[in-house]
């Protein structure tokens, strides 16, 4: 089954029995966070490569680059990516003899401090609108999961209190354990729907970022919602998005049992 109605931004609830949530940018406001680490660790490692003999600096652009190469994605397959956009590569770890070779690692654990340090200063906010929209689901008895690339999932749900509104959590942690493709690969929404035993044809995926409305779309989900909070609406359509909204707030529930 395929529900598709471009002209109303509707979650049709006799036909849909579970919910796919992304976390960073759709339920937390953690993808600014995640864009801003990234540039402080991607301009400094660019700069000193200029600095020693590489290419000019360019920098990090902070909405296409982070919208282009590394939203959405796993750690190291964002490094890889924005690298490649660039013509570089690096070595995933050091070899023993030369500990301080810069790697895919070294890049990695930067960023995670960055990302950790300002969680840790600033703590998390979960967007309300997404937030009424998931108590709604549950009270209907809609079964719900979150999916996240990000290894520190668990950590930023606990920060912003909200660690118990889910029948199911996928995440980066699960990925690297039971080694799961990267978004754009549907791997982590079909592990979650498996672990909520639903069928992608009655599943919707909440999604902000490119990849991840991708990873919808392939997986064979049958509603791709996909959340525009970068300016971003065409592209998201264009990667396959059933419909786009800039906030859930605007996302009408239809079918039998719903009230307003
Ligand atoms: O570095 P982490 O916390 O494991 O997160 C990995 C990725 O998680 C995704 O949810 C974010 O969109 C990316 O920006 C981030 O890089």
């Amino acid at each position: 089954m395929t529900v598709r109605d471009t002209t109303r931004q509707v979650l049709p609830l006799d036909r849909i029995t579970a919910v796919l949530f992304d976390m960073d940018g759709v339920i937390t406001d953690t993808a600014s966070v995640h864009a801003a680490a990234w540039k402080r660790t991607f301009d400094e490692f660019l700069l000193d490569l200029s600095r020693s003999g590489g290419p000019p600096f360019r920098p990090f652009d902070l909405i296409e680059d982070y919208r282009r190469h590394v939203d959405g994605k796993a750690r190291t397959a964002g490094i890889r990516d924005f690298l490649a956009s660039r013509g570089l590569t690096l070595p995933d770890t050091a070899p023993p003899d030369r500990p301080e070779t810069m790697t895919v690692a070294t890049l990695g654990d930067r960023k995670d401090r960055y990302f950790k340090d300002y969680i840790d200063q600033y703590g998390v906010t979960a967007y309300p609108a997404t937030v009424r929209l998931i108590h709604r689901l549950r009270e209907r008895g809609i079964r719900l999961a979150v999916v996240s690339a990000s290894r520190n999932c668990a950590a930023v749900l606990r920060a912003a209190g909200i660690s118990d509104l889910f029948d199911v959590r996928v995440d980066g942690v699960d990925a690297a354990r039971l080694r799961l493709p990267s978004k754009p690969d549907p791997a982590l929404f079909l592990e979650a729907a498996r672990r909520l035993d639903v069928s992608p044809a009655t599943t919707a995926v909440v999604e902000d970022s490119l990849s991840g409305v991708e990873a919808g779309r392939r997986g064979g989900f049958a509603l791709v919602i996909g959340v525009d909070r970068a300016h971003q609406r065409a592209a998201l359509y264009e990667k396959g998005a059933h419909i786009v909204v800039s906030s859930l707030a605007s996302l009408e529930l239809t079918g039998a049992e719903v009230s307003p």
